[in-house]
């Protein structure tokens, strides 16, 4: 009996014994709850029954509530503030400003990306509804009306929303208190190799180009920002609950700003309602609360509404591409260029890891063997909110995904060659792994011709081809589109060598400890917004020590507590505090062999553990044999004498090397032609993430994942008016997709483990919304492609396809047969344009 797991095998499908445990037709492993099985969630109890704890539902004794006066003006000098009338008000404790925190040093905060960004506005507005004021009262309705009652005085400046413009030379500047910035420009970036790629450009047989762009997104978790400050002046403690998917990073954070020592700061990340990257940075509110609270010594509370979370905080996306291929006439991409223009809004608050201004972009080459590839990137401030936070993203991988899947369909339909075909001709050969990419990325282990031909299968591929080719020779009404996306990911940061947030490294985190009972907590440093590390964590200590799931509780988010960890984003839980339960349990497996040996009366060299059975016995005598709850008890009434009492063990991971999941989606759908509507026929998703922990929760997240993909590609957009007007901030006009848009997702997985990782596991919760788009984007142009088109922008709204079609010259009139009546009972025809 090996103990380490086996890598290659998958493990829901491997051998075990009918040891009749719980739930057997869901405990498909052991029926422990290890490794590959179906363990339903252990947090769903307490949610299901309405006994989540979010922020809001947290109070406290004599506890005040914030509401912050924001700024109509998009760019604007403030004259004056006047707060008498508010204050004037009944139940109205204060009104604070830019001058208020000054005092505490508290008037700016520094971004993740080193900027400086205003926590109340000290001289100018820069984008619509920035901070401006905040006002503290004993309940929320009078700290809404008080704040309504705050007089501003602005001087209007003109506002510039769009990066390109921001850039021309008459452009207003919007950092003008920066000494050294004299235009709106923020850095230029570059990657690759660019003679080497030139080169390849210039003897290439064929080249295309295609300018596309990733629109402005927000992540809109269901949940909103918020915080409850509460600072002790007999402890000198301050302790934040908030929103946060980072807790030990936003406690760095919290001293550096404020001065308090970070042994005196406590923040607890509570049940947090979706985070989508959204949750990642420090935002004005939570230093307004905390502040306020160290000022008046009562607990402040801040609830963000759902508008000013879509208007301020840190939004996605908002990337003009240009890409291009180099190839020969067969097909074979020998060079890749991409060119980006990103707009950062205000602020340069981005949430990268400080050496990748553009995140982990330069994965652009996806997934194919490329000789040579070179990307150049601007960033640009304008007057919009700031942002480019990771949404459902490690790090602009989804944009850079995007570009490389929509130009193989670009090169695909130039050369006329099946876009299946072409990139089985461009893969990565599964017996290159490890694989240095042309940008420098080490990407772990691939098969991505298996995935692709799992997904053709799956999605009866042939059929669809054929029946597209009927819809076209019979000149049908709806078209039919086949789109293709075989993506790589990069997710799973650290190493702590190439990756940080704000200087901290990108290691993480867990702490095991078993009790005399033989029950264990599992305390770790990333934060779960819904993800499920309650039961997926315990699972890892289920498989590595022979317990039973439920005998593990995993505990998160507070950091008085958890070891110090960089937090959940970037699909990195798995890969690298995933990776620390599993070395955390084994130290403590290392340690029970002794125990057991003490307690069999035997030499420790003789213990062998079995994973099957979860027991230790003798070599050779299976009959003596000791569990992990009996070796437990020993350890803290029986410890032999060379070991210390107890049995616990804490891991820090700094990861090797990334890890690269990848899959194949292929979507079918039915255009239109007369109304530009599409409707989806067939949406097909192959994942693999390596070995799978919990296939229940991973197509959790495939699906959810995949909702955002639509949401993405045919209806999201943060969309603002010359005057800097935010006019997709609600619900109303950023439009999420319901139940009613999203289609039957038919989801299937390959198991390629990954070769550094402790139990083979990858990432996954990024990659449905990272592959999803492009395969969606392609499905539509792949019904007009005979026709002609190249692209269609997202969100692919009925409007911007019918445009398309119209285009082509593949648009039709409304039926003939359909009529409007009206009224006085005369009919009408309906009118040609
Ligand atoms: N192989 C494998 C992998 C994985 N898994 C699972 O699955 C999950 C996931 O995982 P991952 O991939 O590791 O990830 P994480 O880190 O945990 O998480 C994160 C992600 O997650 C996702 N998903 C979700 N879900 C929910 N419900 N909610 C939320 O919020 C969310 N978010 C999103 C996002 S956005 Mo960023 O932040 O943007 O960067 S990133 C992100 C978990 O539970 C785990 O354990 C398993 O089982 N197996
Ligand atoms: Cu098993």
């Amino acid at each position: 009996m090996s103990s380490e797991p086996d890598l290659t095998a998958e493990p829901e499908e491997h051998q075990h014994a009918d040891d009749g445990g719980p739930q057997p037709e869901k405990h498909c492993g052991h029926g422990r709850g290890g490794m590959g099985e179906e363990v339903t969630r252990k947090e769903d109890k307490r949610f299901i029954t309405g006994r989540g704890n979010y922020v809001d539902d947290i109070k406290k004794p004599g506890m005040l509530h914030c509401e912050i006066v924001r700024s109509p003006h998009a760019h604007a000098r403030i004259e004056d503030i006047d707060g008498s009338r508010a204050m004037a008000l009944d139940g109205v404790v204060a009104v604070l400003t830019a001058d208020d925190l000054l005092e505490h040093d508290l008037a700016t905060m520094p971004t993740l990306m080193d900027d400086t960004q205003d926590v109340l506005v000290n001289d100018k507005v820069k984008f619509q509804s920035q901070e401006v004021a905040a006002v503290i009262a004993e309940d929320r309705y009078t700290a809404k009306d008080a704040a309504e009652k705050v007089e501003v005085e602005y001087d209007v400046l003109e506002p510039v929303v769009d990066a390109e413009e921001a850039l021309e030379d008459d452009a207003p500047l919007i950092r003008d208190e920066l000494d050294d910035q004299e235009d709106n420009h923020i850095f230029d970036w570059e990657t690759g190799d660019k003679e080497a790629t030139q080169e390849v450009f210039d003897e290439a047989a064929v080249t295309v180009e295609e300018q596309m762009e990733y629109q402005r997104l927000h992540p809109a978790p269901i949940e909103t920002c918020g915080a409850v400050a509460d600072w002790d002046p007999g402890k000198d403690k301050m302790t934040v609950h908030m929103t946060s998917q980072a807790p030990h990073a936003h406690r760095t954070l919290f001293s550096q700003v404020s001065g308090i020592p970070e042994h005196k700061v406590r923040i607890v990340s509570p049940d947090v309602g979706g985070g989508f990257g959204n949750k990642v940075p420090i935002y004005p509110g939570y230093v307004v609360a905390a502040a306020a609270s160290y000022v008046l010594e009562q607990p402040v509370k801040w609830i963000e509404e759902r508008s000013e979370n879509i208007q301020t905080t840190g939004f996605a996306r908002d990337y003009d591409m240009t890409g291009e291929i180099a190839a020969t006439e067969d097909g074979v991409i020998q060079g890749v260029k991409v060119d980006v223009l990103a707009n950062h809004g205000a602020y340069n608050a981005a949430a990268q890891p400080s050496k990748f201004p553009a995140g982990f972009f330069n994965i652009f080459t996806g997934s194919y063997d490329v000789d040579a590839a070179y990307g150049s990137l601007t960033g640009a401030f304008t007057n919009t909110a700031p942002g480019g936070v990771a949404y459902r993203c490690s790090f602009r991988v989804t944009e850079a995904v995007y570009l490389i899947e929509r130009m193989v369909k670009v090169l695909a339909d130039e050369l006329d060659v099946d876009p299946a075909e072409i990139r089985r001709r461009n893969f990565i050969p599964s017996d290159a792994f490890p694989y240095e990419s042309a940008t420098g990325w080490n990407y772990d282990s691939g098969d991505y011709e298996k995935a692709l031909d799992k997904a053709l299968e799956m999605a009866d591929y042939e059929h669809y081809r054929e029946e597209q080719q009927r819809r076209i020779a019979e000149d049908a009404d709806k078209l039919i589109g086949i789109g293709i996306s075989s993506f790589t990911e990069v997710v799973g940061a650290g190493p702590g060598k190439q990756c940080d947030i704000a200087g901290i490294e990108m290691f993480d985190s867990a702490d095991l400890r078993v009790n005399p009972t033989g029950n264990a907590v599992l305390r770790i440093g990333v934060q779960t917004q819904g993800q499920g590390h309650e039961t997926t964590f315990a699972q890892i200590v289920a498989e590595e020590l022979g317990m039973d799931v439920d005998d593990i509780t995993v505990e998160h988010g507070d950091t008085d507590t958890e070891p110090y960890g960089l937090g959940t984003y970037g699909s990195r839980s798995t890969p690298v505090a995933g990776a620390a339960a599993a070395v955390a349990a084994r130290k403590v497996r290392d340690k029970a062999k002794s125990i057991a040996a003490n307690e069999l009366e035997a030499a420790e060299e003789d213990i062998e553990w079995d994973r099957e059975s979860g027991e230790f016995h003798v070599a050779g005598a299976p009959d003596r044999s000791i569990t992990i709850t009996e070796i437990a008890a020993g350890a803290y009434m029986n410890s032999p004498g060379n070991e210390e009492p107890g049995l616990e063990a804490v891991n820090y991971y700094d990861p090797p090397e990334m890890t690269y999941p990848f899959g194949s989606y292929i979507v079918v759908v039915e255009v239109d032609r007369e109304t530009g509507e599409v409707d989806f026929e067939k949406f097909v998703a192959v994942d693999d993430c390596g070995n799978r922990i919990n296939p229940m929760i991973i197509e959790g997240q495939i699906h959810g994942g995949l909702a955002q993909g639509i949401g993405t590609a045919m209806l999201e957009h943060v969309t603002y008016d010359d005057n800097g007007n935010v006019t997709g901030g609600d619900f109303m006009n950023y439009l999420l997709p319901t139940a009613n848009e999203i289609p039957n997702f038919e989801t299937g997985h390959t198991v390629t483990p990954s070769p550094h990782h402790p139990i083979g596991a990858k990432g996954v919760g990024e990659s449905p919304t990272v592959g999803s788009p492009p395969a969606i984007v392609n499905a539509v142009v792949d019904a007009m492609s005979h026709a002609g088109t190249s692209h269609v922008e997202m969100p692919m709204t009925p409007d911007t396809v019918w445009e398309e079609l119209d285009e082509v010259g593949l648009s039709i009139s409304p039926s003939e047969n359909v009529s409007f009546e009206f009224d006085d009972g005369a009919s009408e025809e309906p009118a040609d344009d």
